[in-house]
């Protein structure tokens, strides 16, 4: 048997080193533009027992991780909240600084509310439950100065029919104290139609853009994840007769005449108050988390 001594622990077993011989690929469970999440089953006895778990690889750069890369694993293992998914492990090769640095979550079959809502029909109760969850796993996050800028339906977990969770930090930044704002050059292919104003503009990224985010987030909750009322789909009806203009200059024009996605049917009026003062032009006149998570419990009762 193997040697299970202080020095060598049994792999896997609620400890944080994974190796790589005893990961066993099941299937691709997303792609992003960096890299992408695969489903492995973690079979250290090799029977077919072992734990499924969620795997992030990066794309290598030549031969090299890019350096957001550790940043974005030292965030997700300084996370702990019941709604936020849980950081498992790493798995790295022989150590080779040019191997691959897989990071190794726990895995949530039902996948994203995405799948989950156009599979499933939630009443009104349920959706503002898994809503008021998001905003207490990110208003931990940003009590800890992280930004998540990428908070969307596509990228919440759903654990059951009462717990939610934040399921991806791809493009998470730590906000030094005193600062207000990350600026950064965007790329690719970014998700403009859950962007603040300021971030289409000036690529400015604070907790305010989140809770703009979040606000998209609920909205699509609300309409179900159904695919013909999504933000692109919406946006891009409001923006008729612009095709060929640069589609961010047209949202962002479309944003300055204040409208706003349309409050989908069954919302009741609270909640729609609550998201149109997420979208609020100005930054700060947007709702924090904490108190989102104060006026859904209202609203729950
Ligand atoms: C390299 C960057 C990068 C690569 C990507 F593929 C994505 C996109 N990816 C995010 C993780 C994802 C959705 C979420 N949250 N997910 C996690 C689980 C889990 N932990 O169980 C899961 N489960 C599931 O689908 O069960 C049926 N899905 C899904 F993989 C999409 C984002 C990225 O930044």
């Amino acid at each position: 048997n193997p040697d299970i001594s202080l020095s060598n622990p049994l792999p896997g077993m609620n400890q944080s080193v994974f190796h790589k011989r005893y990961l066993k690929k099941m299937r691709d469970l997303g792609e992003g533009h960096f890299g992408k999440v695969t489903l492995y089953m973690y079979d250290p006895a090799n029977d077919g027992t072992g734990e499924c778990v969620a795997v992030k690889a990066l794309k290598q750069e030549n031969g090299h991780v890019p350096d957001g890369w550790m940043k974005e694993i030292e965030i997700l293992k300084s996370l702990n909240h019941c709604n936020i998914v849980k950081y498992k492990g790493l798995c790295t090769e022989l150590g080779k600084s040019s191997d691959p640095i897989y990071l190794i979550m726990e895995y949530l079959p039902l996948g994203s509310l995405r799948e989950y809502l156009s599979k499933r029909k939630l009443g009104v109760p349920q959706c503002l439950l898994f809503a008021q969850q998001i905003c207490e796993g990110m208003e931990y996050l940003h009590s800890k100065r992280y930004i998540h800028r990428d908070l969307a339906a596509r990228n919440v977990l759903v654990e059951n029919d009462s717990l939610v969770k934040i399921g991806d930090f791809g493009l998470t930044k730590y906000i030094p104290e005193g600062e207000i704002y990350y600026r950064v050059r965007e790329d690719g292919d970014s998700p403009v139609f859950w962007y603040a104003i300021e971030c289409l503009k000036e690529s400015k990224f604070s907790f305010s853009s989140d809770i703009w985010s979040f606000g998209v987030t609920l909205y699509e909750i609300l309409t179900r994840c159904d695919h013909r009322q999504s933000p692109p789909t919406k946006f891009f009806e409001m923006m008729e007769s612009a095709e060929g203009q640069m589609t961010v200059m047209v949202l962002i024009k479309l944003l300055e005449k204040q409208l706003r996605l349309p409050c989908p049917k069954e919302c009741p009026h609270e909640v729609k108050i609550l998201m149109e003062q997420c979208w609020a032009a100005d930054p700060s006149k947007r709702p924090p988390f904490s108190s989102l998570i104060e006026r859904f419990k209202g609203i729950r009762q």
